[in-house]
C-alpha cells in the first residue's frame, strides 16, 4: 500500500483561508455580528509552527476577532473547511494546538508578538474539552480537569479585566473566585503604533460545580409546573457577591464619587440609552415617550456614593456552586459590548447587584418561554422572592440596598437596554425577556380608579 502524499496547505494568510473563516464564523455562538454583511480581513498572525497552527486576528467591521486555527489531515472535532486536500480546523478543539498556546502562556516557548505570564504552571493539556454553552468566548478544559483556558474572541487593546481583576483577587487570596494561573497577551500594529491586548486567561477549573443559571432556571421551571425542587440559596449568593465586593475594595481601593464622577456616570447612562435606541431601534419602537422620560430622570441623580472595581457583567451564568455548596464568581471581563477602556473604571457596586436582579428575571423569563401557557403572575412572584432573598444576603455583608434608590432604578434600565442590544445581535429569540423589562421600567403603573363610595 502506498502512502498518500497530501498537497501543501495554503499559508494561513492566503485569501482562501480568510474567506473560509469568514464563512464559518457566523455559524459559531461567539460571533458577535450575526446578520451583518461585513468585510473580513487578516490583521495579525502569530505562528505556532511546531503545531502547524497559528493564532489569527481578523477584522470584521469594527471588531477584531481572535481565531486560532491549525492544518490537519482529518476534520477533527471542529472543522472549518477543506482546502487543497487538507483540513483547516478550529485550533481551540485541537489538543496539539492548545498545548502550543498553553506553552507560550506558561513562558515555556517564545513566539514573536506574544507574551505569556504565569503565576503557577498549568498542567499539560492532555485530553481537552471545549465548553459548548451560552458563551461570548471559547473555553477549553484541560490538564486532566485542573484548568480552564478562556480564549477571548473579541480582542481589544489594553488590559482585559478578566486577567487583571482575577489576578488581583488571586493574589489577595479571595475564596469566592477560581484563581488565575496564567495569561497571554498579543501585540499588533494599529496605524503607526503597536498596541497590546490580552488573548487568553487560564484559571483553576472548579470540578463538580453546578451552574447557578441552570439551578435557578430549573427551579423557576419546576415552580411554574407546580413541582417541588430544591431551592438554590439566593441569600448566600447575595452574601458571596458582597464578599467579592469587599475583597475587590481591599485589593484595588475605593474612592468617594466626586461631582465630576457623578456627571460622568450620568452622561454614560445617557449615552448608553441613546446607543441602545439607535442599535435596537426596531425593537424599542413604541417606547419613545417612556424612554424620553427616563432619560430626563437621569439628570435628577446627584450622588452615586462610593466607587470601586466591580465585576461589571454579573449574572447567574457567571456563578458556580462548588462541590462544597459555596458560590463562586467567574468572568471579570465586564460587558463584551462595552469598549475595553470603560471596563476598568471604578463604578458603584449597585451595578453588579442590578446584574443579578435582572438575571433572576431572565431565569423566569426563559422558563416562561419554555412554558408559554404557564401563569405569568407565578413567574413574577418567583422573581420577586429570589430578588428579595438575594438582597437580604447582600445586605448582611454590605448593608441594605434601597429598591427605590434612583441609581438602582437607572442601572436596572441601563442593564435591560444593554440586554436588548445583546439579544438583537446574538439571540433574537430571547429578545422578549429584556424588552418586557424595559417596557415595565419605562411605563408608569396604571392609575388605579378608586372604587365608588358605598353609602
Ligand atoms: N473556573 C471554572 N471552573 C469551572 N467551570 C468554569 C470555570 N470558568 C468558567 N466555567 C464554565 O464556563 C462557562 C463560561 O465561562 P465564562 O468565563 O463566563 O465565559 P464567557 O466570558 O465566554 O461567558 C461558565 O458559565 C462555567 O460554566
Ligand atoms: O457571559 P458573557 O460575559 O458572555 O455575557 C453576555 O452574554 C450573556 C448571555 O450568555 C448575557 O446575559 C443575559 O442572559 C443570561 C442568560 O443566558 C442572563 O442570566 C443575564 O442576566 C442576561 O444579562 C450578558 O448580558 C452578556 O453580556
Amino acid at each position: 500500500m502506498s502512502a498518500t502524499t497530501l498537497p501543501d496547505a495554503p499559508s494561513f494568510d492566503a485569501p482562501a483561508v480568510v474567506d473560509a473563516i469568514a464563512a464559518w464564523m457566523p455559524t459559531t455562538r461567539w460571533y458577535p455580528s450575526k446578520g451583518q454583511q461585513l468585510d473580513v480581513s487578516l490583521e495579525q498572525r502569530y505562528d505556532l509552527p511546531e503545531a502547524d497552527a497559528a493564532i489569527l486576528l481578523l477584522r470584521a467591521g469594527e471588531t477584531l476577532l481572535q481565531v486560532p486555527v491549525a492544518w490537519r489531515d482529518e476534520p477533527g472535532a471542529s472543522p472549518i473547511a477543506q482546502l487543497t486536500g487538507r483540513w483547516l480546523v478550529d485550533a481551540c478543539a485541537d489538543r496539539r494546538a492548545v498545548q502550543a498556546i498553553l506553552d507560550v502562556a506558561a513562558g515555556a516557548r517564545e513566539v514573536d508578538g506574544l507574551a505569556g505570564d504565569a503565576t503557577s504552571a498549568p498542567a499539560p493539556a492532555g485530553g481537552i474539552r471545549v465548553i459548548a454553552g451560552e458563551q461570548s468566548n471559547t473555553s477549553i478544559i484541560g490538564g486532566a480537569g485542573t484548568w480552564i483556558a478562556k480564549v477571548f474572541r473579541v480582542v481589544s487593546p489594553g488590559d482585559n479585566p478578566d486577567v487583571v481583576v482575577t489576578g488581583a483577587l488571586t493574589r489577595a487570596g479571595c475564596r469566592r473566585v477560581p484563581h488565575l494561573l496564567a495569561s497571554l497577551a498579543g501585540t499588533w500594529p494599529a496605524g503607526d503604533a503597536f498596541v497590546t491586548g490580552h488573548l487568553l486567561a487560564v484559571s483553576q477549573f472548579v470540578a463538580g460545580a453546578d451552574d447557578a443559571w441552570e439551578l435557578f432556571r430549573q427551579h423557576a421551571l419546576a415552580t411554574l409546573r407546580g413541582e417541588q425542587r430544591d431551592l438554590p440559596d439566593a441569600r448566600a449568593l447575595g452574601a458571596a457577591v458582597a464578599t467579592v465586593h469587599h475583597d475587590l475594595a481591599d485589593a484595588l481601593g475605593t474612592a468617594a464619587a466626586t461631582e465630576s464622577d457623578t456627571l460622568r456616570f450620568v452622561t454614560g447612562l445617557e449615552q448608553r440609552l441613546a446607543w441602545a435606541r439607535e442599535q435596537a431601534a426596531e425593537a424599542l419602537a413604541g417606547l419613545d415617550e417612556g424612554l424620553d422620560a427616563a432619560a430626563a430622570r437621569l439628570r435628577e441623580i446627584t450622588s452615586i456614593g462610593e466607587l470601586q472595581q466591580i465585576h461589571g457583567d454579573l449574572h447567574l451564568g457567571q456563578v458556580l456552586r462548588g462541590a462544597d455548596g459555596g458560590w463562586l464568581l467567574l468572568d471579570f471581563e465586564g460587558e463584551p459590548l462595552r469598549p475595553m477602556h470603560e471596563r476598568s473604571v471604578r463604578e458603584p457596586t449597585l451595578r453588579d447587584v442590578v446584574g443579578m436582579l435582572r438575571s433572576f428575571d431572565y431565569a423566569a423569563g426563559s422558563a416562561l418561554q419554555e412554558l408559554p401557557d404557564a401563569d405569568c403572575a407565578s413567574a413574577g412572584d418567583w422573581v420577586f422572592q429570589r430578588q428579595s432573598e438575594f438582597l437580604a444576603g447582600y445586605a448582611e455583608e454590605a448593608g441594605p440596598v434601597d429598591p427605590d434608590d434612583p441609581v438602582l432604578r437607572a442601572l436596572l434600565l441601563d442593564k435591560a437596554l444593554y440586554e436588548v442590544v445583546y439579544e438583537v445581535r446574538n439571540r433574537p429569540t430571547w429578545l422578549p425577556v429584556p424588552l418586557e423589562a424595559v417596557r415595565a421600567l419605562v411605563t408608569p403603573p396604571p392609575l388605579v380608579t378608586p372604587p365608588p363610595m358605598v353609602e
